[in-house]
């Protein structure tokens, strides 16, 4: 893995040997070594960089329902690809399922979810595709039509993050995977520090408090050093963190007494797009100030969350 994540473009090497075979020539330039490698070399450094990651972390254990949540993009295409090469080389024992979120976005995920399929049949894992139509009632393309091009990421972010989890609890599964990197981590630290909110996006293992741990085996060994800092940040003892609940209208878990999800469809369903952008902290999910407070930062285009794309926790 380079210092980028899975599929981080190497610089081209320049006609040596490979560094690791000494016999082949290589093919690439490690940006995280400098070492000049051949193709069969990386595959082989990378796989088992994989391998460490999950054993010094104890990702999993035997006889566990892993779903690898597979976009059909590189990442999650190449997480797909080696969590069953390596299932199979290092007998893990656990079973392991593709998982993809439906969005409903015609000419994008529809060509992504081909993909998949093709991942199904080569790399023989059951797929499950789960899509926001049946789970909200409404596609990505309808919501776009409602709330025009800004702050649809809102929606797309949160409803897929919540989607994932209901995909893996039909699945069955203990830990869900997913493909975000270094680079991903280290987006997401700088965004949470803007908005003050540090540490818990950079562990390699989320959500064990609640009923499907999430798990980032691409997360590198050799951690850039922003993602370091924002593990090294500390929540103050003083600090009161959210209390997690459950959802009232759907059981999900939330902090507050509508989880994001249905407060994003409680504004779509009522004609009112707006009504759960941005965020609730400490209330109860449906306050008037955040409702005028989006309304206003809508207007000046002022707040963190206008400029972002989905959620920044993952
Ligand atoms: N529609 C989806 N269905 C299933 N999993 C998804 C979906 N979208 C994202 N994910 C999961 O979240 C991870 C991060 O997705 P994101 O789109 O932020 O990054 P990415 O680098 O483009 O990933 P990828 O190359 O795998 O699409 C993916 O690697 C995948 O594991």
């Amino acid at each position: 893995m380079e210092e980028g994540g899975a599929t981080a473009k190497p610089r081209r090497a320049t006609g040596r040997l490979c560094c690791t075979c000494n016999q082949r020539k290589a093919a690439l330039k490690r940006p995280k070594t400098l070492e000049q490698i051949c193709r069969e070399c990386f595959y082989s450094v990378f796989e088992d960089e994989i391998h460490n990651v999950i054993m010094d972390n104890n990702l999993f254990k035997p006889g566990e329902r892993v779903a690898v949540a597979a976009s059909g993009g590189k990442d999650s295409t190449v997480l797909a690809y080696v969590m069953s090469e390596l299932n199979r080389r290092h007998n893990y024992g656990l079973d392991l399922y593709l998982l993809s979120v439906d969005e409903g976005i015609t000419g994008y995920r529809d060509d992504s979810l081909e993909t998949v399929k093709r991942n199904e049949i080569e790399y023989g894992l059951p797929l499950k595709v789960v899509s926001y139509k049946d789970l909200y009632g409404w596609t990505m393309d309808e919501i776009v039509k409602t709330i025009g091009l800004k702050n649809n990421c809102t929606f797309c972010g949160v409803f897929r993050r919540q989607a994932l989890d209901r995909g893996a609890a039909l699945l069955k599964a203990d830990k869900l995977v997913t493909g975000h990197n270094a680079d991903d981590i280290a987006e997401t630290v700088l965004l949470n520090i803007l908005r003050g909110d540090i540490a818990r996006c950079t562990f390699i293992t989320t959500g064990e408090d609640g009923p499907i741990p999430r798990c980032k085996p691409f997360k590198p060994r050799a951690i850039l050093d922003i993602i370091r800092s924002g593990e090294n940040f500390r929540t103050a003892t003083s600090t009161k963190m959210p209390e997690q609940g459950t959802c009232e209208r759907c059981g999900y878990i939330s902090s507050q007494k509508l989880c994001k999800a249905c407060l994003l469809l409680e504004g779509l369903n009522r004609g009112l797009p707006k009504l759960g952008i941005g965020r609730a902290r400490g209330t109860n999910g449906l306050n008037k100030h955040v409702e005028q407070r989006n309304l206003r930062s809508e207007r000046t285009g002022s707040s963190i969350e206008s400029k972002q794309c989905g959620t920044l926790d993952f």
